[in-house]
């Protein structure tokens, strides 16, 4: 196999903290616009991966692939996000004071600046995709209201939303679900469902109805390495991971 063709291509990649390798050769490719789903134990190694993938952390040793040639071992984070690597992290930050519509704005502004894009008069184009992307996130009907009033799902979508503003080739979505009520769970997975495709996503994820709902490969990592790949049936149904991690 080689990276030729793939979204990200990581092959034999290892990074020891203090000795302790927390990831260990760990291989994982992903085709464009694939949806992947990342389940595995405290510890496993699915920040770290994620670390790896954006730059914050270099690794020992391995490939890191991004787009079949861009070896992501030799930039930086902000030279990776500018690729259109977006990382979403658990907790949402939005900004709070603005409202829906601005943080959308906001996000978009890039090289524009942000004092020059809130009041500004934005093209045709621009006002299509910001009401593409309000849509899309659920919250077309709420664009006017500061975000600080919305519900903990609610900030979630609009960050992810902040996020496609940006136009990523890749997203990483760290723990989406968790804090949200069970309706709010499901239309998460129908939204990154509806996002995958025109982009690479990779969600890391415990709640295993949510994993279910996205109807996508899951990769169950443990101690830094794949420990099983395939559907949601088939890893469940695998002994090893029921012992190290559905069992428990
Ligand atoms: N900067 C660091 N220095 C030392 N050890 C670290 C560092 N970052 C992570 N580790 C260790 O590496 C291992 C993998 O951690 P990581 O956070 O990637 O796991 P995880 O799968 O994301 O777990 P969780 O589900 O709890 O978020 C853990 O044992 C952790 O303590």
């Amino acid at each position: 196999m080689t990276a030729s063709g793939t979204a990200l291509y990581l092959d034999g990649v290892s990074v020891t903290f203090d000795g302790f390798k927390a990831i260990n050769e760990l291989s994982l490719v992903l085709r464009p616009g694939e949806m992947r789903a990342i389940i595995g134990p405290n510890g496993a190694g699915k920040t770290t991966m994620m670390d790896i993938i954006t730059g914050k952390t270099r690794p020992d040793r391995g490939q890191v692939i991004f787009d079949g040639e861009v070896d992501l071992t030799r930039l930086d984070e902000t030279d990776i996000a500018r690729l259109g690597i977006g990382r979403k992290f658990q907790k949402p930050t939005v900004f709070e004071t603005h409202s829906v519509e601005d943080n959308i704005l906001l996000a978009l502004a890039g090289k524009r600046g942000v004092f020059a894009t809130l009041g500004a008069r934005l093209s045709g184009d621009e006002a299509r995709r910001v009401d593409r992307i309000l849509r899309l996130i659920r919250l077309d009907g709420r664009r006017k209201e500061i975000a600080g009033a919305l519900s903990h799902g609610q900030k979630q979508w609009l960050e992810i939303g902040m996020l496609l503003a940006q136009n990523p080739k890749v997203l990483l979505v760290d723990e989406p679900a968790a804090g949200m009520t069970d309706a709010e769970t499901m239309e998460t997975a129908d939204l990154l469902k509806e996002i995958a495709g025109e982009h690479t996503v990779v969600v890391v994820e415990h709640d295993m109805e949510f994993v279910r709902a996205l109807g996508v490969k899951v990769t169950v990592l443990h101690e830094g390495s794949v420990l099983a790949e395939g559907s949601i049936d088939h890893v469940s149904a695998d002994q090893r991971v029921i012992d190290v991690y559905l069992g428990r």
